[in-house]
């Protein structure tokens, strides 16, 4: 390897204005290191919607790929390279003379295109993987730095494992690179090992430690091993680096890389305590994190910060009372600033009266108090024995109520036993009109058996047309919905129910057909009676 000139770089070399102290260079990985995690691998065209959706988004840098990895991987950051409109296109290169003149053909294309070339100094790094002595590593850096800059002026140096690096070698390597004309110092902590504190006085000591590190714009890196990598990050910041390195999603080696949705929604909502600015435009976030996810195959964990999909979803009744008071009470942040069109308030076992009447009144139901108690009496009995209320099961159970409200017949109990030793055999309990029977009847299956109880409690002739069942949601816990057609003289009468027993909802559909035939045969002569 050849010798290091003397210092090429006057002023750092920086994908943003560098006069421009608090704003932070947003630096997307995704494509790279995200693309290292085991099952994330995508494809060239992937990559490239990936990579034209970054842009948009106003990410400052895109780290393409690693192009001596593979054919693949070069050719994709070549396209990006060729494509993209704004962003910096970096690729990754190890400290060896081939893979940096790889990287250099492929982000040859790009507007703007940087060699990001990396090399392990912490003693465990150095010995067992490298198997070199700090001063073959130093003379390394040197070399790869030299050659990367006669290809580009753009030159990022990483010391892989830089949080376990002893501090005076690490910042003789990090003079040493920006002397071979480094124009930005990335010290990542590449096994998610240091705490906040300690981060920010890393970038503290070795700026100022480091005598040409003005020539440099420092770049933090990390991993969340420990689950700080974003905490981590943004304590960088407060040590003096300017540039992120992220991923859409926190996808990326082990446990991850720091999330780029949640570094730049920290830095935008707490911009009285982080006072820095990004370029990117949080409005896609949510686009981009779908893309990524689709992409990988990855699913993003319900409760992910930003773009989970329960970021902006609330089900307990105090806080969906508090959210129709007022959105800030339990927001900090509007859907609509991460994409996302609207607060969700998700009907469930712990929602209450607020949400429960707003609800109503979306889906068309102006209840009256008496009415509106009773219905979420039933709402709060069907949310204990149901995963997810879907709206179809608020609607059902309000329509039941509605119907039930005239009814002379009224179901209190059913219960059946059924399997494989028949006959099966139902004993029901009805109250009609106003009297409580007790029956039990067999019959050819459980639904037999329930519909000859209700024969045998209320006598009648009328004809089963039709008996029909069908899952109203999703899952073994879904709501059956039963419809029932009876049919006496000519005029038939459709009754529907739902409820998660289908024998149940198969009693009551029956019922509430026999109350409206009955309904029906009073409208004609008002002395008739069920049966
Ligand atoms: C912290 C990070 O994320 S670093 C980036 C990690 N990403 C990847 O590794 C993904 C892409 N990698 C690959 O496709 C392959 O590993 C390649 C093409 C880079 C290299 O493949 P191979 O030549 O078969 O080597 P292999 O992967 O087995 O071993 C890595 C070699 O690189 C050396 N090496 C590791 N880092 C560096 C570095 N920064 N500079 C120079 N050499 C390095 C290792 O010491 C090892 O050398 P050895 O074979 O002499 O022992
Ligand atoms: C190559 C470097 C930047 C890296 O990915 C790491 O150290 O985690």
């Amino acid at each position: 390897m050849s010798e290091a000139p003397a210092s090429p770089a006057a002023a750092p070399v920086s994908a943003v204005p560098v006069s421009d102290r608090d704003r932070v260079i947003i630096f997307d990985t995704t494509l790279r290191d995200g693309e290292q995690c085991p099952g994330a691998s995508m494809t060239f065209e992937e990559k490239l919607e990936v990579a034209e959706l970054l842009d948009e988004m106003g990410v400052d840098v895109i780290e393409a790929g690693f192009p001596i990895a593979s054919i693949g991987d070069f050719e994709s950051v070549a396209e990006i390279a060729r494509r993209t409109k704004r962003a910096t296109i970096a690729g990754l290169s190890r400290a060896a003379l081939n893979d940096i003149d790889r990287c250099a053909e492929a982000v040859r294309h790009a507007r703007r295109g940087r060699i990001h070339t990396f090399l392990s100094t912490s003693p465990v790094h150095m010995k067992y993987k490298l198997q070199k002595e700090p001063h073959e590593v130093l003379e390394m850096v040197v070399a790869s730095v030299t050659r990367a800059r006669n290809h580009v002026e753009d030159v990022e140096w990483s010391s892989e494992d830089g949080t376990r690096t002893e501090i005076d070698f690490l910042c003789r390597c990090v003079e040493a690179a920006i002397k071979a004309g480094a124009t930005t110092i990335n010290i990542p902590d590449t096994v998610g090992y240091t705490t906040p504190g300690e981060y920010e006085a890393l970038f503290r000591t070795v700026r100022e430690r480091v005598p040409n590190s003005d020539k440099a714009i420092f770049s933090v890196h990390c991993h969340d091993d420990l689950g700080m990598a974003v905490a981590n990050s943004l304590a960088g910041l407060a040590g003096g680096a300017r540039q992120i390195e992220c991923t859409v999603n926190g996808i990326g080696e082990r446990a991850g890389n720091a999330a780029l949705e949640e570094l730049v929604m920290a830095i935008e909502t707490r911009s009285d305590v982080l006072p820095y600015r990004t370029g990117v435009n949080t409005k896609m976030l949510t686009r981009a994190s779908k893309l990524v996810s689709a992409v990988t195959s990855f699913p993003v964990q319900y409760n992910k910060a930003i773009v989970g999909r329960n970021a902006f979803a609330h089900e307990s009744g105090i806080h969906q009372d508090g959210m129709l008071k007022h959105t800030q009470t339990y927001e900090i942040m509007t859907p609509e600033s991460v994409g996302v069109s609207k607060t969700s308030l998700v009907m469930g076992k712990h929602s209450g009266r607020a949400a429960f009447r707003d609800k109503l009144k979306t889906m068309g139901y102006e209840l009256g108090e008496n009415a509106l108690n009773d219905a979420f009496a039933r709402f709060k009995d069907l949310a204990d024995r149901k995963k997810v209320v879907y709206d179809e099961d608020i609607e059902a159970l309000v329509d039941q109520g509605i119907a039930a409200a005239h009814d002379r017949i009224k179901l209190i109990s059913l219960s059946v036993i059924a399997g494989t030793r028949g006959p099966q055999r139902a004993t029901m309990k009805l109250e009609v009109d106003g009297q409580v029977k007790t029956e039990e009847a067999e019959g050819n299956g459980p639904v037999d058996a329930t519909f000859n109880a209700i024969k045998a409690l209320v006598p009648h002739t009328v004809k089963l047309d039709l008996y029909q069942v069908h899952a109203v949601t999703e899952g073994t816990d879904a709501q059956a919905e039963v419809s029932v057609r009876l049919e006496e003289n000519g005029k038939a009468v459709t009754a529907r129910s739902a409820d998660p027993d289908t024998l149940v909802a198969s009693a009551q559909a029956y019922i509430t057909a026999l109350n409206k035939l009955q309904m029906k045969r009073q409208s004609v002569n008002p002395q008739s009676a069920v049966g």
